[in-house]
C-alpha cells in the first residue's frame, strides 16, 4: 500500500527501530538476581516489554510472586535498582534492526519529517540516539514520561503532530506493538505494523493496522 500526502512518519522505538530486549532482560535479571530472586528468561522477559519501565518491573515482581503493585514497598525498590542496572547497560546488546538506519535517512532525505514516541523513560533516549547516530533525526522525541499518558492513549501522537503543525491525515504511526496500533486507531491516525518486534507473543496483523511489513526498509516502498 501507498501512503499519499503524508508529511510526518512517527516511529516507536522498542522493538521497532531498535531490539533493546537483550538490554532490558540483563537490566531486569540484575535487579532480581539484586532481590534475592531467580532470573528469568529472556524470552519471558520479552513478553513484557511495551508499557514502559514501570509496567516491566511490575511483570518482573509479579512472575517472581512478589507483590507487583506499584504502592508497594518492593516496587520503589526494585524500579529504582532496574533504573540504575538499565542506564549502565543501554547499549551493551541493543542492535539497530536491519536496514535501520539507511531506510530513515531516506525518509528523512525524500522530505519527510520524522519524530519519534516511545513509552521508554525520557532519560535513556538521548544517550541510545547518540550511540546509534541517530539523535538529529527527528523532528521531536517523546519519552513515555513526557506527558501525563502514554500509548496505548492516542495523546502523545496529538501532541506529536500538534508541535510539528501537522494535521493527523498527513501523519502514519509505525510500530511493532498493539499500544502503537491501538494509539494511532484512537487518534484516526493510519499506522504500519511492524511483525519482528515485541507484542507480547501475538501477531500485530490482530490490531488491523493499515500495512503489515516483515522488514524496516519495506517502508520505503509505501511512500
Ligand atoms: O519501554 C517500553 O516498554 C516500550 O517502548 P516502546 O514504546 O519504544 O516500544
Ligand atoms: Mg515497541
Amino acid at each position: 500500500m501507498q501512503f499519499d500526502n503524508k508529511t510526518l512518519v512517527i516511529f516507536d522505538l522498542d522493538g521497532t527501530l531498535l531490539d533493546s530486549a537483550p538490554d532490558l532482560a540483563l537490566a531486569i535479571n540484575l535487579m532480581l538476581t539484586d532481590l534475592g530472586f531467580e532470573a528469568a528468561p529472556e524470552p519471558v522477559i520479552r513478553s513484557w516489554v511495551g508499557n514502559g519501565a514501570q509496567t516491566l518491573v511490575s511483570r518482573a515482581l509479579q512472575y517472581c510472586g512478589c507483590d507487583s503493585s506499584q504502592d508497594s514497598s518492593h516496587f520503589n525498590d526494585a524500579l529504582v535498582i532496574f533504573l540504575a542496572h538499565y542506564q549502565a547497560h543501554l547499549t551493551t546488546h541493543s542492535v539497530l534492526y536491519n536496514g535501520v538506519f539507511d531506510t530513515l535517512m531516506q525518509l528523512k532525505q525524500s522530505g519527510l519529517q520524522l519524530a519519534l514516541v516511545t513509552n521508554k523513560p525520557m532519560r535513556f533516549i538521548d544517550p541510545i540516539l547518540s550511540a546509534f547516530k541517530l539523535r538529529d533525526v527527528f523532528s521531536i522525541t517523546l519519552g513515555g514520561d513526557s506527558l501525563a499518558v502514554k500509548k496505548p492513549h492516542p495523546e502523545p501522537l496529538l501532541h506529536t503532530c500538534e508541535q510539528l503543525g501537522t494535521s493527523v491525515e498527513q501523519a502514519v504511526m509505525v510500530g511493532d506493538s498493539k499500544n502503537d496500533i491501538l494509539a494511532a486507531k484512537a487518534a484516526n491516525m493510519q499506522s504500519v505494523g511492524l511483525t519482528y518486534g515485541y507484542n507480547y507473543n501475538e501477531a500485530i496483523s490482530l490490531q488491523s493496522p493499515d500495512v503489515v511489513l516483515d522488514e524496516f526498509s519495506h517502508l520505503l516502498q509505501c511512500f
